[in-house]
């Protein structure tokens, strides 16, 4: 009589679930929501020459530098992608996200569509992206305001460029509307949940299929 398995799960490769949206759309506070209750999940921190705004912490919201140090970066091939947002350059550590998929974990990037592209010209297989929209400009515009952290300078021009970065909706695998939150929670959670089962991202299914064959 073959021994019994003794446990039912299935070793599979990390994947990488992007967030990408207009400013102000809600990929921050989303973000945060899913890591709060999601195992096996790390948070990728980005480089950016942007201004710390009140509130945020370097290493956690981003690792501010200026921006000789980014190019260092930059040269030392140390960014798996890199792109100017609003003036400002934003970047992805390269270390960080290759120790955790390594170390058997998925990873959750805020980044916008010029990174979205990068990774999927690198790393397509193991990429889930999701476009997030607002439920209008209107709410877009007064989410950009009500977070006061941006001057209305800035606010006005991040608006200007919204139309511009929705327009990059169809380059993703999925798009979620965020009007009500834990509705739209819901639904990435979905997309990960269905992403984590993926035949293709499932090395442990050949043996597990040979096994129950079998008979174990
Ligand atoms: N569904 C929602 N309903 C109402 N307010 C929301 C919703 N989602 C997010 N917000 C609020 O909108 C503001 C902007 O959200 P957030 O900072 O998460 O956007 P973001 O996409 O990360 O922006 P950025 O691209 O500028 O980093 C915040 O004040 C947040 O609390
Ligand atoms: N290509 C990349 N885009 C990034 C990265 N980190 C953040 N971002 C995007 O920048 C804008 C502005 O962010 P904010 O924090 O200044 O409001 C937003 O769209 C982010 O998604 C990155 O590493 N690479």
């Amino acid at each position: 009589m073959p021994a019994m398995r003794e446990s039912m799960s299935v070793d599979r490769r990390g994947l990488m679930l992007v967030l990408s949206s207009p400013s102000g759309a809600g990929k921050t506070t989303l973000s945060r929501a899913l890591l709060a209750d999601t195992d096996n999940m790390k948070m990728s921190v980005s480089a950016t020459t942007r201004p710390m705004r009140p509130g945020e912490t370097d290493g956690e919201d981003y690792f501010f530098v200026e921006p000789v140090d980014f190019n260092l970066m930059i040269n030392r091939d140390e960014l798996l992608e890199h792109a100017k947002v609003f003036g400002n350059y934003y970047g992805t550590p390269r270390a960080a996200v290759e120790d955790a998929l390594s170390s058997g974990n998925d990873v959750l990037f805020d980044i916008d569509w010029q990174g979205t592209q990068q990774l999927a010209q690198k790393m397509r297989d193991d990429l889930v992206s999701i476009f997030i929209l607002p439920p209008s400009t209107a709410a877009l515009e007064k989410r950009l305001k009500s977070r006061a952290q941006d001057s209305d300078e800035v606010v006005a021009q991040r608006m200007s460029k919204a139309s511009e970065e929705i327009s990059h909706w169809r380059e993703y695998d999925y798009v979620v509307v965020n009007d009500d939150v834990d509705e739209c929670l819901s639904e990435v959670r979905a997309i990960l949940k269905a992403e984590r089962v993926r035949c293709s991202r499932r090395t442990g299914l050949i043996d597990f299929v040979s096994g129950l064959r079998e008979g174990y």
